[in-house]
C-alpha cells in the first residue's frame, strides 16, 4: 500500500512547466495519499540529497522535471537497499524513459496515471558507479549532445536533435573500438556504439524502437562509418518492426547481451542519458529488473 510520498521537482526543468501546476499537483497527491512531501531542487545536487534523506521512508518517489532531474533522482536511488516505488512525472524537453513506460507528457495526465499505480519492474544500466534508464552511447551521440548549445535546445526542443545529428554526421572522426561480450566481440574502427535499455532517445523512439525494458538484455548498435547512407539505413530500421536477430552486415552491427567490456582509442566521451561523466574504456552492465517503476499506457 503506498501511503507516503515524496515528489522531488525542478522548477525550472522545461520552462517551469510543472512547476506552474504545482498546487494542483500537490493538491491532488495529498487528496490521494496519506502524507505527502513536496522537495523543490534549487541547484544540481539537490535531488541527489533529497533522495539520500527521504527515499527510503517514503512508499512512492516521484521525480518531477527532465531527463537531467531524472538521471540524478535515478543515480541515488539505484544504490539504495529499500528502494520506494519509482515515477516520472516530465517536466523537460525529451523525458525519455517515461515515454517508454508510456507516461503521458501532459503533467495532469501524467499524474493521474502515477496515482492508478500501474507497476513493472524495470531494468537498469550501469557502469562504474553510474547508471542509465535510456542509453549509453559514445561517438557521434556524445558529439551531438557536446555541441548542441543550450539556446538550440530551447528553441528547437527534440528536433535540434535529430538535425544536429544529420549535420554532426559528416564532421565525425571515426576511433578504434574494442569490445568484448558474451554473444558478439568486435576489433575495428567504429563510429558510433549505441547501447540502449530504454526505446526513446531524443524524444523520438529513434534507435531501438522495440527495446523491452524487462528482458536483461540491451540493444547494442555499432555504426562503423556514419555516412548518409547509413544514416538512412538508421532511419529505416527506426520504423521497422524489430532488428532481426544478431543482425551483422558490412556497416552497422546490432545484437543483444547483458554486460560488454569496451575500450577505445583516442578515449571517447561517455554519454549517459544526456550527460557526460566519464571516457572509455568501461564495462556496462544490466541490473535486471531492478527498479519498480510506474508505467501509463503501453502497447
Ligand atoms: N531549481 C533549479 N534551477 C536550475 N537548475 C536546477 C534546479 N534544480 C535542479 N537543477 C539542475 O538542472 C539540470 C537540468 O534539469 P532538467 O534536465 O531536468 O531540465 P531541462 O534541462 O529543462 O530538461 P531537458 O533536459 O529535458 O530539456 C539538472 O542537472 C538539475 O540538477
Amino acid at each position: 500500500m503506498v501511503k507516503k510520498v515524496a515528489l522531488i521537482i525542478n522548477p525550472n526543468a522545461g520552462k517551469q512547466k510543472l512547476a506552474q501546476q504545482l498546487d494542483k499537483i500537490q493538491s491532488r497527491l495529498t487528496e490521494i495519499f496519506e502524507e505527502v512531501t513536496i522537495l523543490q531542487t534549487k541547484k544540481e545536487g539537490d535531488g541527489e540529497r533529497f533522495v539520500e534523506k527521504h527515499a527510503e521512508e517514503v512508499d512512492l518517489l516521484i521525480a518531477g522535471g527532465g531527463d537531467g532531474t531524472v538521471f540524478e533522482i535515478m543515480n541515488a536511488l539505484v544504490p539504495l537497499k529499500n528502494r520506494p516505488v519509482f515515477a516520472i512525472l516530465p517536466g523537460g524537453t525529451c523525458n525519455d524513459f517515461s515515454r517508454t513506460l508510456g507516461i503521458s507528457q501532459k503533467p495532469i495526465e501524467a499524474l493521474e496515471q502515477i496515482i492508478m499505480q500501474k507497476r513493472m519492474q524495470v531494468d537498469v544500466g550501469k557502469y562504474g558507479e553510474n547508471y542509465f534508464l535510456n542509453f549509453w552511447g559514445i561517438g557521434i551521440i556524445s558529439k551531438v549532445a557536446e555541441e548542441m548549445d543550450e539556446a538550440n535546445k530551447q528553441v528547437f526542443g527534440r528536433v535540434s536533435y535529430y538535425l544536429n545529428t544529420s549535420r554532426l554526421a559528416f564532421q565525425n572522426e571515426a576511433f578504434a573500438l574494442k569490445l568484448h561480450s558474451e554473444e558478439f566481440d568486435y576489433d575495428e574502427k567504429a563510429e558510433l556504439l549505441v547501447v540502449g535499455n530504454g526505446s526513446f532517445l531524443g524524444g523520438i523512439q529513434s534507435f531501438f524502437p522495440n527495446a523491452d525494458v524487462q528482458d536483461g538484455k540491451f540493444d547494442v548498435l555499432i555504426v562503423k562509418e556514419a555516412k548518409l547512407k547509413y544514416l538512412k539505413k538508421w532511419l529505416e530500421a527506426k520504423i521497422q518492426d524489430d532488428y532481426p536477430e544478431n543482425e551483422k552486415d558490412d556497416d552497422i552491427i546490432y545484437f543483444r547481451t547483458n554486460r560488454l567490456e569496451v575500450s577505445t582509442s583516442p578515449e571517447q566521451n561517455i554519454d549517459c542519458d544526456g550527460e557526460f561523466l566519464n571516457k572509455t574504456p568501461a564495462t556496462i552492465e544490466v541490473l535486471p529488473k531492478h527498479l519498480d517503476m510506474i508505467y501509463g499506457e503501453m502497447e
